[in-house]
Protein backbone atom coordinates (compact mmCIF):
# COMPACT_ATOMS: atom_id res chain seq x y z
CA UNK A 1 0.00 0.00 0.00
CA UNK A 2 1.40 3.19 -0.98
CA UNK A 3 2.82 5.41 1.76
CA UNK A 4 2.20 8.94 1.45
CA UNK A 5 2.81 10.67 4.08
CA UNK A 6 3.64 10.48 8.02
CA UNK A 7 0.92 11.88 10.89
CA UNK A 8 2.69 14.85 12.69
CA UNK A 9 0.02 16.22 14.93
CA UNK A 10 -3.00 14.66 16.34
CA UNK A 11 -5.14 17.33 17.40
CA UNK A 12 -8.59 15.57 18.78
CA UNK A 13 -10.27 12.10 17.43
CA UNK A 14 -11.93 14.20 14.71
CA UNK A 15 -8.61 15.49 12.80
CA UNK A 16 -5.04 14.67 12.30
CA UNK A 17 -2.16 17.40 10.45
CA UNK A 18 0.32 15.05 8.52
CA UNK A 19 3.51 15.69 6.07
CA UNK A 20 3.03 14.70 2.57
CA UNK A 21 6.08 12.91 1.43
CA UNK A 22 8.12 14.97 -1.16
CA UNK A 23 6.49 14.92 -5.23
CA UNK A 24 2.95 13.67 -3.46
CA UNK A 25 0.45 15.61 -4.96
CA UNK A 26 -2.40 16.69 -3.21
CA UNK A 27 -5.55 18.59 -3.10
CA UNK A 28 -7.65 19.41 -0.81
CA UNK A 29 -10.75 17.57 -1.10
CA UNK A 30 -8.71 14.38 -1.83
CA UNK A 31 -9.09 11.06 0.26
CA UNK A 32 -6.43 9.50 2.30
CA UNK A 33 -5.67 6.63 4.60
CA UNK A 34 -4.19 5.98 8.33
CA UNK A 35 -4.53 3.70 11.05
CA UNK A 36 -5.79 3.61 14.55
CA UNK A 37 -5.39 1.29 16.90
CA UNK A 38 -4.62 -1.11 13.84
CA UNK A 39 -7.74 0.02 12.07
CA UNK A 40 -7.57 1.60 8.62
CA UNK A 41 -9.41 4.58 8.53
CA UNK A 42 -10.20 7.02 5.58
CA UNK A 43 -9.83 10.60 5.98
CA UNK A 44 -10.32 13.92 4.03
CA UNK A 45 -7.85 16.50 3.57
CA UNK A 46 -9.38 19.81 4.55
CA UNK A 47 -6.83 22.09 4.15
CA UNK A 48 -3.07 22.12 3.10
CA UNK A 49 -0.63 24.57 3.79
CA UNK A 50 2.68 25.45 2.71
CA UNK A 51 5.32 26.38 5.30
CA UNK A 52 9.34 27.61 5.37
CA UNK A 53 11.20 26.34 8.22
CA UNK A 54 13.04 29.21 8.61
CA UNK A 55 10.56 31.96 7.98
CA UNK A 56 10.29 33.17 11.70
CA UNK A 57 9.53 36.39 12.58
CA UNK A 58 13.38 37.52 12.66
CA UNK A 59 13.92 36.69 9.11
CA UNK A 60 10.22 38.21 7.91
CA UNK A 61 11.61 41.39 9.18
CA UNK A 62 14.09 41.78 7.35
CA UNK A 63 12.00 41.18 3.96
CA UNK A 64 11.46 45.11 3.36
CA UNK A 65 13.14 45.20 -0.02
CA UNK A 66 13.01 43.11 -3.69
CA UNK A 67 16.88 42.92 -2.89
CA UNK A 68 16.94 41.44 0.36
CA UNK A 69 14.02 38.61 -1.18
CA UNK A 70 16.60 38.07 -3.79
CA UNK A 71 19.33 37.26 -1.63
CA UNK A 72 17.44 35.25 0.59
CA UNK A 73 16.00 33.18 -1.65
CA UNK A 74 19.00 32.97 -4.06
CA UNK A 75 21.97 33.11 -1.55
CA UNK A 76 20.98 31.48 1.10
CA UNK A 77 18.95 28.96 -1.08
CA UNK A 78 16.47 28.33 1.51
CA UNK A 79 13.20 29.16 -0.57
CA UNK A 80 13.56 25.05 -1.62
CA UNK A 81 15.70 23.41 1.17
CA UNK A 82 13.43 23.91 4.07
CA UNK A 83 9.80 24.02 2.42
CA UNK A 84 8.28 22.12 3.50
CA UNK A 85 3.94 20.83 3.21
CA UNK A 86 1.38 19.77 5.99
CA UNK A 87 -1.92 18.70 5.24
CA UNK A 88 -4.88 18.69 7.74
CA UNK A 89 -7.26 15.34 7.66
CA UNK A 90 -10.60 14.97 8.94
CA UNK A 91 -11.32 11.72 10.00
CA UNK A 92 -14.41 10.13 7.90
CA UNK A 93 -14.11 6.82 9.83
CA UNK A 94 -13.71 2.76 8.61
CA UNK A 95 -16.19 1.19 7.63
CA UNK A 96 -17.54 -2.18 9.65
CA UNK A 97 -20.31 -4.33 7.78
CA UNK A 98 -22.55 -2.43 7.32
CA UNK A 99 -22.01 0.54 9.74
CA UNK A 100 -19.28 3.49 9.91
CA UNK A 101 -17.39 3.28 12.90
CA UNK A 102 -16.07 6.32 13.85
CA UNK A 103 -13.06 5.72 16.24
CA UNK A 104 -12.75 7.24 20.00
CA UNK A 105 -9.33 7.49 20.18
CA UNK A 106 -6.77 10.33 18.28
CA UNK A 107 -4.25 9.06 15.86
CA UNK A 108 -0.93 8.20 17.08
CA UNK A 109 2.13 11.04 15.65
CA UNK A 110 4.30 8.84 13.11
CA UNK A 111 1.61 6.80 11.98
CA UNK A 112 1.68 6.14 7.86
CA UNK A 113 -0.81 8.14 5.72
CA UNK A 114 -1.99 5.92 2.89
CA UNK A 115 -3.67 6.70 -0.28
CA UNK A 116 -7.06 5.12 -0.76
CA UNK A 117 -7.63 3.11 -3.53
CA UNK A 118 -11.38 3.52 -5.83
CA UNK A 119 -12.64 -0.15 -4.52
CA UNK A 120 -11.94 1.13 -0.81
CA UNK A 121 -13.96 4.21 -1.38
CA UNK A 122 -16.51 2.44 -3.46
CA UNK A 123 -16.84 0.21 -0.44
CA UNK A 124 -16.89 3.15 1.91
CA UNK A 125 -19.54 5.07 0.53
CA UNK A 126 -21.17 2.06 -0.39
CA UNK A 127 -25.08 1.78 1.38
CA UNK A 128 -25.86 -0.88 3.21
CA UNK A 129 -28.01 -3.47 1.81
CA UNK A 130 -31.61 -2.30 3.89
CA UNK A 131 -32.97 0.36 3.33
CA UNK A 132 -34.04 2.39 0.04
CA UNK A 133 -31.41 4.72 -1.45
CA UNK A 134 -31.01 7.61 -3.97
CA UNK A 135 -27.86 9.42 -5.28
CA UNK A 136 -28.01 12.87 -5.77
CA UNK A 137 -24.59 12.95 -7.02
CA UNK A 138 -20.81 11.98 -7.28
CA UNK A 139 -18.33 11.98 -4.26
CA UNK A 140 -16.76 15.11 -5.33
CA UNK A 141 -13.39 14.61 -7.59
CA UNK A 142 -14.50 10.57 -8.01
CA UNK A 143 -17.20 9.15 -10.20
CA UNK A 144 -18.21 7.27 -6.59
CA UNK A 145 -21.72 7.46 -6.26
CA UNK A 146 -23.44 9.47 -3.24
CA UNK A 147 -26.10 7.47 -1.45
CA UNK A 148 -28.45 9.20 0.45
CA UNK A 149 -31.12 6.85 2.84
CA UNK A 150 -34.53 7.97 1.02
CA UNK A 151 -36.94 6.66 4.37
CA UNK A 152 -33.98 8.74 7.06
CA UNK A 153 -34.55 11.49 4.24
CA UNK A 154 -38.33 11.85 4.10
CA UNK A 155 -39.32 10.66 7.30
CA UNK A 156 -36.62 12.72 9.58
CA UNK A 157 -36.50 16.09 7.84
CA UNK A 158 -34.22 17.69 6.13
CA UNK A 159 -32.61 21.30 4.86
CA UNK A 160 -30.90 23.02 2.74
CA UNK A 161 -29.16 25.99 4.06
CA UNK A 162 -27.58 28.13 1.33
CA UNK A 163 -26.87 31.49 -0.27
CA UNK A 164 -28.94 32.75 -2.87
CA UNK A 165 -27.83 31.72 -6.25
CA UNK A 166 -26.08 28.21 -4.64
CA UNK A 167 -28.15 26.12 -6.50
CA UNK A 168 -30.77 25.40 -3.81
CA UNK A 169 -33.30 24.72 -5.62
CA UNK A 170 -31.70 22.64 -8.31
CA UNK A 171 -30.90 20.34 -5.69
CA UNK A 172 -34.10 20.12 -4.22
CA UNK A 173 -35.15 19.09 -7.65
CA UNK A 174 -32.97 16.74 -7.78
CA UNK A 175 -34.23 15.29 -4.83
CA UNK A 176 -37.78 15.57 -5.67
CA UNK A 177 -37.02 13.92 -8.96
CA UNK A 178 -35.46 10.95 -7.37
CA UNK A 179 -37.64 10.57 -4.88
CA UNK A 180 -40.40 10.82 -7.59
CA UNK A 181 -39.68 7.85 -9.30
CA UNK A 182 -39.97 5.57 -5.68
CA UNK A 183 -43.38 6.59 -5.73
CA UNK A 184 -43.22 8.90 -2.46
CA UNK A 185 -45.89 11.41 -2.76
CA UNK A 186 -44.04 14.95 -3.03
CA UNK A 187 -45.84 18.33 -1.83
CA UNK A 188 -43.90 21.50 -2.92
CA UNK A 189 -44.73 24.85 -2.09
CA UNK A 190 -43.52 27.43 -4.75
CA UNK A 191 -43.64 30.60 -4.03
CA UNK A 192 -41.66 31.91 -7.43
CA UNK A 193 -43.68 29.92 -9.49
CA UNK A 194 -40.04 27.90 -10.78
CA UNK A 195 -41.17 23.93 -9.98
CA UNK A 196 -43.45 24.27 -12.68
CA UNK A 197 -40.66 23.60 -15.63
CA UNK A 198 -40.48 20.20 -14.01
CA UNK A 199 -43.69 18.96 -15.72
CA UNK A 200 -41.31 19.55 -19.23
CA UNK A 201 -38.48 16.79 -19.02
CA UNK A 202 -34.75 16.98 -19.58
CA UNK A 203 -33.65 13.66 -20.02
CA UNK A 204 -35.51 10.14 -20.81
CA UNK A 205 -35.95 9.83 -16.77
CA UNK A 206 -37.30 13.08 -16.98
CA UNK A 207 -40.36 12.10 -18.95
CA UNK A 208 -41.57 9.43 -16.09
CA UNK A 209 -40.88 12.29 -13.15
CA UNK A 210 -42.82 15.30 -15.41
CA UNK A 211 -45.76 12.36 -16.23
CA UNK A 212 -46.22 12.68 -11.91
CA UNK A 213 -45.69 16.55 -12.20
CA UNK A 214 -49.34 17.98 -10.87
CA UNK A 215 -49.63 21.77 -11.20
CA UNK A 216 -52.15 23.76 -8.71
CA UNK A 217 -52.59 27.13 -8.54
CA UNK A 218 -53.58 28.89 -5.35
CA UNK A 219 -56.29 31.33 -5.43
CA UNK A 220 -58.70 33.57 -7.89
CA UNK A 221 -55.43 35.38 -9.31
CA UNK A 222 -54.07 36.47 -12.40
CA UNK A 223 -50.99 34.10 -13.69
CA UNK A 224 -51.28 34.67 -16.88
CA UNK A 225 -47.79 36.46 -16.91
CA UNK A 226 -46.34 33.15 -15.56
CA UNK A 227 -48.11 31.46 -17.84
CA UNK A 228 -46.87 33.50 -20.73
CA UNK A 229 -43.08 33.53 -19.34
CA UNK A 230 -43.96 29.00 -19.20
CA UNK A 231 -45.20 29.10 -22.96
CA UNK A 232 -42.37 31.36 -23.95
CA UNK A 233 -39.46 29.42 -22.62
CA UNK A 234 -40.46 25.96 -23.23
CA UNK A 235 -42.66 26.57 -26.53
CA UNK A 236 -46.36 25.18 -24.57
CA UNK A 237 -49.31 25.46 -22.53
CA UNK A 238 -48.69 25.45 -18.72
CA UNK A 239 -51.52 23.17 -17.14
CA UNK A 240 -52.88 23.26 -14.31
CA UNK A 241 -55.79 23.25 -11.55
CA UNK A 242 -56.92 25.86 -9.77
CA UNK A 243 -57.95 25.28 -6.09
CA UNK A 244 -59.01 27.55 -3.30
CA UNK A 245 -60.07 27.18 0.18
CA UNK A 246 -63.26 25.96 1.81
CA UNK A 247 -63.67 29.11 4.29
CA UNK A 248 -64.80 26.42 6.92
CA UNK A 249 -62.25 24.62 6.90
CA UNK A 250 -60.03 26.79 8.21
CA UNK A 251 -58.49 26.13 11.85
CA UNK A 252 -60.28 28.39 14.50
CA UNK A 253 -56.89 29.28 16.19
CA UNK A 254 -55.60 30.92 12.88
CA UNK A 255 -59.44 32.28 11.59
CA UNK A 256 -59.29 34.63 15.38
CA UNK A 257 -55.64 35.64 14.65
CA UNK A 258 -56.26 36.50 11.30
CA UNK A 259 -59.32 38.78 12.51
CA UNK A 260 -57.57 39.64 15.33
CA UNK A 261 -54.35 40.58 13.26
CA UNK A 262 -56.52 42.33 10.46
CA UNK A 263 -59.10 44.37 11.77
CA UNK A 264 -58.90 43.49 15.48
CA UNK A 265 -61.12 41.76 17.52
CA UNK A 266 -62.87 42.53 21.28
CA UNK A 267 -63.33 39.91 23.59
CA UNK A 268 -66.65 39.48 22.97
CA UNK A 269 -66.40 39.38 19.31
CA UNK A 270 -63.69 36.37 20.00
CA UNK A 271 -66.14 34.67 22.84
CA UNK A 272 -68.88 34.88 19.60
CA UNK A 273 -66.60 33.43 16.89
CA UNK A 274 -65.21 30.58 19.54
CA UNK A 275 -68.98 29.36 19.89
CA UNK A 276 -70.49 29.76 16.74
CA UNK A 277 -67.76 28.37 14.71
CA UNK A 278 -67.40 25.63 16.61
CA UNK A 279 -71.32 25.28 15.61
CA UNK A 280 -70.65 25.99 12.57
CA UNK A 281 -67.72 23.53 12.08
CA UNK A 282 -69.30 20.20 13.65
CA UNK A 283 -69.70 18.68 10.49
CA UNK A 284 -67.05 16.27 10.90
CA UNK A 285 -63.63 15.60 8.55
CA UNK A 286 -65.72 16.91 5.80
CA UNK A 287 -66.90 20.20 5.65
CA UNK A 288 -69.68 20.85 3.72
CA UNK A 289 -68.93 24.14 1.36
CA UNK A 290 -71.67 26.09 0.78
CA UNK A 291 -71.84 29.97 0.77
CA UNK A 292 -69.81 32.62 2.32
CA UNK A 293 -73.11 33.64 3.90
CA UNK A 294 -74.79 31.09 5.22
CA UNK A 295 -71.34 30.09 6.68
CA UNK A 296 -71.61 33.26 8.19
CA UNK A 297 -74.87 33.19 9.43
CA UNK A 298 -74.41 29.73 10.98
CA UNK A 299 -71.43 31.50 13.23
CA UNK A 300 -73.85 34.36 14.21
CA UNK A 301 -76.37 32.25 15.45
CA UNK A 302 -74.27 29.55 16.90
CA UNK A 303 -72.64 32.39 18.62
CA UNK A 304 -75.44 34.27 19.62
CA UNK A 305 -75.64 33.12 23.01
CA UNK A 306 -72.50 33.83 24.29
CA UNK A 307 -72.87 37.66 23.19
CA UNK A 308 -73.03 40.29 26.14
CA UNK A 309 -76.88 40.99 26.13
CA UNK A 310 -78.42 44.23 24.59
CA UNK A 311 -77.19 46.86 22.44
CA UNK A 312 -73.14 45.85 23.31
CA UNK A 313 -73.88 42.44 22.24
CA UNK A 314 -75.93 43.71 18.60
CA UNK A 315 -72.58 46.03 18.16
CA UNK A 316 -70.29 42.72 18.55
CA UNK A 317 -72.37 40.33 16.62
CA UNK A 318 -72.66 43.15 13.70
CA UNK A 319 -68.63 44.01 14.17
CA UNK A 320 -68.01 40.14 13.76
CA UNK A 321 -70.12 39.86 10.48
CA UNK A 322 -68.17 42.43 8.78
CA UNK A 323 -64.48 41.56 9.85
CA UNK A 324 -65.85 37.69 8.29
CA UNK A 325 -67.20 39.14 5.53
CA UNK A 326 -64.16 41.17 4.59
CA UNK A 327 -61.62 38.22 5.24
CA UNK A 328 -63.53 35.58 3.01
CA UNK A 329 -64.29 38.18 0.15
CA UNK A 330 -61.15 39.70 0.06
CA UNK A 331 -58.57 36.82 0.19
CA UNK A 332 -58.29 35.41 -3.36
CA UNK A 333 -57.72 32.14 -1.65
CA UNK A 334 -61.10 31.32 -0.69
CA UNK A 335 -64.17 29.83 -2.62
CA UNK A 336 -67.35 31.73 -1.22
CA UNK A 337 -69.89 29.62 -2.93
CA UNK A 338 -70.53 26.24 -4.05
CA UNK A 339 -69.04 26.06 -7.88
CA UNK A 340 -66.64 28.89 -7.81
CA UNK A 341 -64.93 29.59 -10.45
CA UNK A 342 -62.57 32.95 -11.46
CA UNK A 343 -62.10 33.71 -15.42
CA UNK A 344 -64.32 30.92 -16.04
CA UNK A 345 -61.55 28.43 -14.95
CA UNK A 346 -63.03 25.78 -12.02
CA UNK A 347 -61.91 26.07 -8.59
CA UNK A 348 -61.52 22.86 -6.98
CA UNK A 349 -60.97 22.57 -3.03
CA UNK A 350 -57.89 21.85 -1.51
CA UNK A 351 -57.86 17.80 -1.11
CA UNK A 352 -55.25 16.51 1.03
CA UNK A 353 -56.01 12.81 1.04
CA UNK A 354 -55.41 13.11 -2.68
CA UNK A 355 -52.34 14.56 -2.33
CA UNK A 356 -51.25 12.52 0.77
CA UNK A 357 -52.03 9.10 -1.52
CA UNK A 358 -51.15 9.66 -5.07
CA UNK A 359 -47.71 9.25 -5.69
CA UNK A 360 -47.17 12.03 -8.27
CA UNK A 361 -45.17 15.60 -7.27
CA UNK A 362 -48.23 18.52 -6.67
CA UNK A 363 -46.94 21.64 -6.85
CA UNK A 364 -48.70 24.67 -5.49
CA UNK A 365 -47.45 27.80 -7.31
CA UNK A 366 -48.58 30.24 -4.57
CA UNK A 367 -46.76 32.62 -6.70
CA UNK A 368 -49.42 34.82 -7.42
CA UNK A 369 -50.73 35.51 -3.66
CA UNK A 370 -49.40 38.58 -1.47
CA UNK A 371 -47.40 37.39 1.50
CA UNK A 372 -50.25 37.27 3.65
CA UNK A 373 -52.67 35.03 1.75
CA UNK A 374 -49.44 32.60 1.35
CA UNK A 375 -49.55 32.27 5.23
CA UNK A 376 -53.21 31.79 4.97
CA UNK A 377 -52.77 29.33 2.17
CA UNK A 378 -49.88 27.61 3.95
CA UNK A 379 -51.68 27.36 7.29
CA UNK A 380 -54.72 25.69 5.91
CA UNK A 381 -52.90 23.38 3.41
CA UNK A 382 -50.59 22.26 6.13
CA UNK A 383 -53.43 21.62 8.90
CA UNK A 384 -55.65 19.57 6.21
CA UNK A 385 -52.34 17.91 5.68
CA UNK A 386 -51.58 17.20 9.33
CA UNK A 387 -54.90 16.15 10.52
CA UNK A 388 -55.78 13.92 7.59
CA UNK A 389 -52.33 12.23 7.68
CA UNK A 390 -53.12 11.52 11.56
CA UNK A 391 -56.83 9.59 11.06
CA UNK A 392 -55.56 7.30 7.70
CA UNK A 393 -53.01 5.17 6.59
CA UNK A 394 -50.51 7.23 4.05
CA UNK A 395 -47.52 6.94 1.57
CA UNK A 396 -44.19 8.43 3.09
CA UNK A 397 -44.81 11.98 1.78
CA UNK A 398 -42.23 14.92 1.58
CA UNK A 399 -43.76 18.61 2.05
CA UNK A 400 -40.97 20.96 0.43
CA UNK A 401 -41.07 24.27 1.46
CA UNK A 402 -39.06 27.15 -0.32
CA UNK A 403 -38.44 30.18 1.67
CA UNK A 404 -39.17 28.65 4.96
CA UNK A 405 -37.77 31.58 6.86
CA UNK A 406 -40.49 33.34 5.37
CA UNK A 407 -43.23 30.77 6.92
CA UNK A 408 -41.40 29.76 10.29
CA UNK A 409 -38.76 33.10 10.99
CA UNK A 410 -36.76 33.07 13.60
CA UNK A 411 -37.54 36.10 15.79
CA UNK A 412 -40.85 37.30 14.59
CA UNK A 413 -44.32 35.51 14.31
CA UNK A 414 -46.14 33.94 10.98
CA UNK A 415 -49.13 32.24 10.63
CA UNK A 416 -47.82 29.50 9.11
CA UNK A 417 -45.02 28.99 12.08
CA UNK A 418 -47.11 26.45 14.30
CA UNK A 419 -48.27 24.22 11.41
CA UNK A 420 -44.61 24.05 10.22
CA UNK A 421 -43.40 22.81 13.85
CA UNK A 422 -46.28 20.73 14.84
CA UNK A 423 -45.59 19.03 11.37
CA UNK A 424 -41.26 18.91 11.86
CA UNK A 425 -42.25 17.72 16.18
CA UNK A 426 -44.83 15.29 15.76
CA UNK A 427 -45.00 14.45 11.74
CA UNK A 428 -42.81 11.41 11.76
CA UNK A 429 -45.40 9.48 12.73
CA UNK A 430 -48.22 10.02 10.66
CA UNK A 431 -45.44 9.25 7.51
CA UNK A 432 -45.10 13.35 7.10
CA UNK A 433 -41.46 14.84 6.53
CA UNK A 434 -40.56 18.28 6.15
CA UNK A 435 -37.57 19.46 3.32
CA UNK A 436 -36.72 23.26 4.31
CA UNK A 437 -35.30 25.17 2.34
CA UNK A 438 -33.78 28.93 3.04
CA UNK A 439 -31.17 31.22 2.09
CA UNK A 440 -31.07 32.60 5.37
CA UNK A 441 -30.58 30.01 7.69
CA UNK A 442 -29.95 32.40 10.65
CA UNK A 443 -33.46 33.97 10.20
CA UNK A 444 -35.17 29.86 10.34
CA UNK A 445 -36.58 28.90 13.53
CA UNK A 446 -34.47 27.41 15.40
CA UNK A 447 -36.59 24.64 16.70
CA UNK A 448 -37.48 23.95 13.75
CA UNK A 449 -34.50 23.88 12.18
CA UNK A 450 -33.18 21.45 14.67
CA UNK A 451 -35.93 19.01 13.90
CA UNK A 452 -33.97 18.26 10.36
CA UNK A 453 -32.29 15.33 10.83
CA UNK A 454 -30.33 15.96 6.90
CA UNK A 455 -28.97 18.93 6.62
CA UNK A 456 -27.70 20.30 3.38
CA UNK A 457 -25.45 22.66 3.26
CA UNK A 458 -24.29 24.41 -0.13
CA UNK A 459 -22.57 28.11 -0.84
CA UNK A 460 -22.90 29.82 2.23
CA UNK A 461 -21.49 33.63 2.25
CA UNK A 462 -22.80 35.53 4.77
CA UNK A 463 -21.15 36.01 8.16
CA UNK A 464 -23.77 35.23 10.56
CA UNK A 465 -25.46 32.78 8.54
CA UNK A 466 -22.00 30.74 9.14
CA UNK A 467 -21.50 31.49 12.17
CA UNK A 468 -24.99 29.95 12.91
CA UNK A 469 -24.39 26.76 11.31
CA UNK A 470 -21.56 26.58 13.18
CA UNK A 471 -23.50 26.24 16.46
CA UNK A 472 -26.69 24.17 14.98
CA UNK A 473 -24.44 22.16 12.66
CA UNK A 474 -23.84 18.75 14.59
CA UNK A 475 -21.81 16.97 11.99
CA UNK A 476 -19.65 19.93 10.47
CA UNK A 477 -16.84 20.34 11.84
CA UNK A 478 -15.86 23.73 10.14
CA UNK A 479 -18.55 26.16 8.28
CA UNK A 480 -15.55 27.39 6.39
CA UNK A 481 -15.01 26.29 3.27
CA UNK A 482 -18.60 26.26 2.69
CA UNK A 483 -17.83 29.87 1.61
CA UNK A 484 -16.02 28.04 -1.56
CA UNK A 485 -17.96 25.84 -2.48
CA UNK A 486 -19.41 26.35 -6.01
CA UNK A 487 -23.01 26.23 -7.28
CA UNK A 488 -22.47 22.11 -8.38
CA UNK A 489 -20.95 21.62 -5.23
CA UNK A 490 -22.81 20.36 -1.90
CA UNK A 491 -22.19 18.93 1.50
CA UNK A 492 -24.48 16.24 3.06
CA UNK A 493 -24.58 15.49 6.65
CA UNK A 494 -26.41 13.99 8.91
CA UNK A 495 -28.67 10.76 9.72
CA UNK A 496 -29.36 9.71 5.91
CA UNK A 497 -25.40 9.69 4.90
CA UNK A 498 -22.68 7.30 6.43
CA UNK A 499 -20.49 10.28 7.00
CA UNK A 500 -20.57 13.87 5.98
CA UNK A 501 -20.43 13.85 2.08
CA UNK A 502 -18.57 16.46 0.08
CA UNK A 503 -20.91 15.98 -3.31
CA UNK A 504 -21.22 17.54 -6.85
CA UNK A 505 -24.63 17.67 -7.65
CA UNK A 506 -25.86 15.75 -10.64
CA UNK A 507 -27.70 16.83 -13.49
CA UNK A 508 -31.03 17.70 -13.81
CA UNK A 509 -33.98 15.38 -14.76
CA UNK A 510 -36.61 17.55 -15.70
CA UNK A 511 -36.20 21.33 -16.34
CA UNK A 512 -34.80 23.76 -13.93
CA UNK A 513 -37.09 26.66 -13.64
CA UNK A 514 -35.15 29.16 -11.52
CA UNK A 515 -32.44 31.06 -13.65
CA UNK A 516 -29.89 33.80 -12.81
CA UNK A 517 -30.57 36.39 -15.33
CA UNK A 518 -27.53 37.46 -17.41
CA UNK A 519 -26.75 41.05 -18.46
CA UNK A 520 -26.50 40.11 -21.97
CA UNK A 521 -29.28 38.77 -24.10
N1 LIG B 1 -25.71 20.78 -10.09
C1 LIG B 1 -25.74 21.78 -10.98
N2 LIG B 1 -25.25 21.59 -12.22
C2 LIG B 1 -25.28 22.60 -13.12
N3 LIG B 1 -25.75 23.84 -12.87
C3 LIG B 1 -26.25 24.09 -11.67
C4 LIG B 1 -26.27 23.08 -10.64
N4 LIG B 1 -26.80 23.61 -9.54
C5 LIG B 1 -27.11 24.89 -9.85
N5 LIG B 1 -26.78 25.19 -11.11
C6 LIG B 1 -26.90 26.51 -11.78
O1 LIG B 1 -26.93 27.52 -10.79
C7 LIG B 1 -28.05 28.37 -10.98
C8 LIG B 1 -28.63 28.77 -9.62
O2 LIG B 1 -29.18 27.63 -9.01
P1 LIG B 1 -30.58 27.70 -8.23
O3 LIG B 1 -31.60 28.40 -9.03
O4 LIG B 1 -30.87 26.32 -7.77
O5 LIG B 1 -30.13 28.59 -7.00
P2 LIG B 1 -30.93 28.96 -5.69
O6 LIG B 1 -29.98 28.82 -4.57
O7 LIG B 1 -32.19 28.18 -5.60
O8 LIG B 1 -31.24 30.47 -6.00
P3 LIG B 1 -32.32 31.43 -5.30
O9 LIG B 1 -31.87 31.65 -3.91
O10 LIG B 1 -32.22 32.64 -6.16
O11 LIG B 1 -33.63 30.71 -5.40
C9 LIG B 1 -29.03 27.58 -11.82
O12 LIG B 1 -29.76 28.40 -12.70
C10 LIG B 1 -28.18 26.62 -12.59
O13 LIG B 1 -27.84 27.19 -13.83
Amino acid sequence: MDKIGVVIKSTSIYHYIFKPFRGVDLDVGSFVATEIDGIRVVSRVTAIRHRNATADPRLIAQLDEEATVREVKETLGIEEALFYTEAKAAILGARLGGRIYRPQKPVKPFTYVYKTTTEELKQFFAPPQEGTYITVGHIKGTDIPAYINAERLVTHHCAILASTGAGKSWLAGVIIERLALLDVPIIVVDPHGEYSAMSVPATEEGRAVAERVRIYVAGKVDVSPQDEAFARRYGRQRTYTRVGVNPRSIPLRTLEKLLDMLYTLTDAQKRILEEGWQAATSYGEKQPLTTVEELIREILDGGRHAAPPGYAGEMAMRGLEGRLRSLFYSSPIFLTKYGDTYQGEPIKLVDPAAYLTTPAVHIFDISGLEGLDQQIFLTVLLDQLYRTATKRRNLATLIVIEEAHNYAPAASTALAKTHIAKIAREGRKFGLGLCLITQRPARLDQDVASQAMTQIFKRMINPHDLKYVATVAEHLDDPRPLRTLDETEAVVTGLSVPAPLLITVDKRWTNHGGTTPTLKR
